[in-house]
This record gives structure tokens, sequence and C-alpha cells, in this order.
């Protein structure tokens, strides 16, 4: 794998890319790298728990495992997995204030990440999500319930990814229950209302740099409602609306997300938002779309830095006149 083993010149006339993230072999890692590499850049792998900092008002430094210095990247990648949150948006903040530009700012990734926080700034924005609820104290879990329309509902972790903190209470006795229980262990939650007629499906909106690039209808498998591809859904190429196109960018640019993976539902009163993902998957949506997302991602922080293929630039020109002729 091409990890960071040193100090390197930069021998190509490409761009010096690190790739922000923890685990080398992920799909979306290896495609990025991949992509990155394919359009003549350094691609950089770097372990977010083997990067450290120096804060100095004059001189921040990012070293990296061994005690290697990172200079000079021209861009960051941050793919932070959710239980890395808080370091890896550190590290993507310093390498900020070292002027490297990162695809996703820290500001960006950190307020995604907090699911009340985003919700409520997606309302504020006048963006439509189910009905939700949120409460500290055990005392009103009946008022909560009413809250949101009573039972069936859906009580979700704040700190849940990949569906796993997501329940779907049928009666309202199991939502006391299951609210209670999560209260009990102090965790975090929210009760929302159940998108029924959803029926297990919910599309996946890729929006890179203010476009939606590709999306994808996820369907839970059998007896699931969750769609996630981790729950065992699967996704199909879909062809969104005008208005839910619009939404997935509008929550983008509300959570200052360059890139973002954005989850709605369609509800009988329209499309609702779910959640907005500040590392989505490629997987997914690379394999049932056949795009190419990660050099999308790619291309995203060239026309941000300014970049042009030098090469491509010489070539393009006349394999164009070939064609005419
Ligand atoms: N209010 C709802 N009504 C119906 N189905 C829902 C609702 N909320 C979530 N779902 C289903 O459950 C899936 C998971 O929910 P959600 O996206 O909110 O959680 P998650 O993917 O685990 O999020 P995170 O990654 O932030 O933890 C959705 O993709 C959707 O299929
Ligand atoms: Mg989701
Ligand atoms: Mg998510």
């Amino acid at each position: 794998m091409n990890e960071y083993y040193g100090a390197t010149s930069n021998q190509t006339s490409g761009l010096k890319i690190g790739l922000l993230a923890s685990n080398p072999d992920l799909y979306s890692n290896r495609r990025l790298m991949e992509a990155g590499e394919e359009r003549g850049h350094e691609m950089i792998f770097l372990n977010i728990k083997q990067c450290y900092m120096k804060l100095d008002a004059e001189n921040p430094e990012v070293h990296y495992r061994g005690g290697h210095l990172l200079s000079s990247l021209d861009a960051v990648i941050p793919r932070i997995k959710p239980s890395v949150t808080f370091y890896g948006c550190a590290l993507t903040r310093h390498f900020e204030s070292l002027d490297t530009y990162t695809l996703n700012s820290a500001e960006a990734i950190t307020q995604s990440r907090d699911k009340l926080y985003s919700l409520q700034l997606l309302l504020k924005n006048g963006l439509d999500i189910p009905t939700t609820g949120f409460a500290n104290s055990p005392m009103d879990t009946n008022d909560l319930i009413e809250m949101v329309g009573g039972a069936p509902l859906i009580v979700k972790l704040l700190e849940g990814a990949q569906g796993r903190g997501v329940v779907l209470a049928e009666t309202k006795k199991a939502a006391e229950s299951v609210i209670n229980a999560f209260k009990s262990l102090r965790a975090n939650l929210l009760v929302q209302e159940f998108i029924k007629e959803a029926s297990g499906k919910d599309l996946r909106c890729f929006v890179i740099d203010g476009k939606v690039v590709a999306s994808i209808e996820r369907q839970a498998s059998p007896g699931e409602f969750r769609a996630n591809i981790h729950q065992g859904g699967t996704a199909s190429v879909v062809k969104v609306t005008a208005e839910e196109k619009k939404l997935a960018i509008k929550a983008s640019k509300t959570l200052g997300l360059k890139v973002a993976g954005v989850d709605i539902i369609r509800s009988d009163k329209g499309p609702l938002l779910l959640e907005v993902n500040s590392s989505p998957g490629l997987e997914g949506i690379e394999t049932a779309t056949g795009r190419d997302i990660a050099g999308e991602m790619i291309r995203a922080i060239e026309k941000k830095l300014n970049w042009k293929p030098a090469m491509l630039e010489a070539v393009i020109p006349s394999n164009l006149e070939t064609e005419q002729v």
C-alpha cells in the first residue's frame, strides 16, 4: 500500500494528496488512491492514528509515525470513521492551518456528525425532515411518543452508524421500553415519525461540489426497514426528481460539505431528509451506477486548486481532430 514512509520531493507535475483515513484496504480508500494516481497525482495514505501535530502559532506541523514531517501536501481528503471523529477532525483542522486544502472542512464534518445539531440546521434552512423529538430526561417518554404521532415510531441513537443504532418500535409499549432502556444506558437518542409508505426504501444522493453526481435507491432486505447496505440493503440506479436533487444540494450546502452522501426518504408529504454523511461510502454507489465517483472527488480538488493536467491538454485536442476527420 502506498502509505507514507518519509518525505519525498514532488517529482511529478501532479498534486500531492493525502488520504486521511483508517483502513487502506477499504473499497472507498482503494478507489480514491487509484483514481488520484490515474490522474497523475502523488497519493499518500495517512492513517489517522499515526499522525500527530505540533501546535505552534508560527510553525504548525503534522508528523507521521517514525518522526516524518508531512510537508507540502496540496490537499487532504478526510475520510473519518465515526469512532475517530474527534481526532480526525482535529487533524483536518490542523492541515487547514497549514494551508492545505481539505475536501470537506473540519468544521463541516464536526457539525454533520452531531445528528441533532445538523437536523436543527437543516430545519432552520427550510429543509423538511420527519417529525423528530429529543429529550434528555426519562420523565416525559409518553409525551415524546405523542409528539411524533405515536407508534409505530423510530428510535435512533445519536452515535449510531450504518443503521446499527436505528430501531423500529411497532407499539407504544415497545417504544416506551426501547426509549427507557436506551436512556438507562445514558445514550442520547432521537424519536422520529416512522415513514411507513417508504416501504424500506430510501435514496442516497452523492453530492460533490454542489452537484448530484450519482443517486441510488436502496431497498431493505425482506422483513427489514433499514435500507443501509450494511444491513443487507440492495442498491439500484434511480432517477431522482428535481425537487430531490435540490434538497440534496441544499442540505450539503447548509452543512458546508463539499462531498456528502445525502439520505432522503420518499413520504406522502414529499421527500424528507434523513441524514447527511460526510464520508459516504463509494462501493454501493459506484457498483450500482458504474460511475467513477472517486475520480469526481479528485477532479473537485483539481478544480479548487486550479490544477490542469498538462499531458491531457496536449492529447485531447489531437484526439478531437482525428475524430472529426
Ligand atoms: N423515520 C424513518 N422512517 C422510516 N425509515 C427510516 C426512518 N429513519 C431511518 N429509516 C431507515 O433506516 C435507515 C437508517 O437510518 P439513518 O440513515 O437515519 O441512520 P444511519 O444510516 O445509521 O445513520 P448514521 O450513519 O448517521 O448512524 C435509513 O436508511 C432508512 O432506510
Ligand atoms: Mg443513513
Ligand atoms: Mg449515516
